[in-house]
């Protein structure tokens, strides 16, 4: 069976040792850092903004892959492209004009994701899927860490892995939300490609242990 890709979320890391949380993913089997960043509007929390983004990018060795959970991001397409971020993931929900934010992440040279929540439909993304990178399955309701996973997720990514062969679309499908050893080989299973996860890999007591068992 494929391996996944592991993209811990440093929305769990200890914000007063950020560094060594980072340096810990860089040592770590992981191919990414997950970057939470929400607004307080889009999602009921507030995470961290541009300056903890860019202590992140200092230390990081591996991709950025940052999820915005703010209404109106194209506002700050630029801003993230300076700050590193090699995947630059909007939320469905969030976009009006998504095909044109689409179009200018990528103009910007990143990776493009879109991300749904719960509750939106995979086949809502039928006429933009061959020109997306990577489609973000929330699997709990986004905006805090440590919830427990939907398991309604499984027949979603089966529905999206449908949708990216029938479209003859090159887009990888990341799950995020609630991610343990518990579910992460039937996602991997389903078709996910990439596993992110946050709680489960710092609250952990070996957190690179924890990374190359996700990994299965
Ligand atoms: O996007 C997110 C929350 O909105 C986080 O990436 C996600 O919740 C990861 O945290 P955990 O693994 O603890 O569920
Ligand atoms: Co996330």
């Amino acid at each position: 069976m494929k391996k996944a890709s592991i993209a811990p979320s440093l929305l769990a890391a200890d914000f007063g040792n950020l560094q060594r949380d980072v340096e810990m993913v860089n040592a770590s089997e992981a191919e990414y850092h997950h970057i939470d960043v929400m607004d307080g509007v889009f999602v009921p929390n507030i995470s961290y903004g541009m300056p903890v983004v860019k202590a992140i990018h200092k230390h990081a060795r591996k991709p950025l892959d940052v999820h915005l959970m703010i209404v109106n991001p194209d506002r700050y397409l630029e801003e993230f492209s300076n700050l590193g971020a090699h995947i630059l993931t909007v939320h469905y929900e969030a976009c009006t004009h998504l095909h044109r934010t689409i179009q200018a992440i990528k103009a910007l040279g990143m990776k493009a994701g879109v991300a749904l929540n719960p509750h939106t439909n995979v086949l809502l993304l039928e006429d933009i899927i061959q020109e997306i990178d990577l489609v973000l399955i929330m699997s709990v309701n986004p905006g805090f860490g440590g919830q427990s996973f939907i398991e309604n997720t499984y027949d979603k990514i089966k529905a999206t892995k449908a949708l990216i062969t029938r479209k003859k679309s090159s887009a990888l499908i990341e799950v995020d939300g609630g991610v343990t050893t518990s579910n992460s080989k039937k996602l991997v299973e389903v078709g996910a490609d990439i596993l992110v996860a946050g709680s489960f890999v710092f609250k952990s007591t070996d957190p690179i242990k924890t990374i190359k068992e996700l990994k299965g």
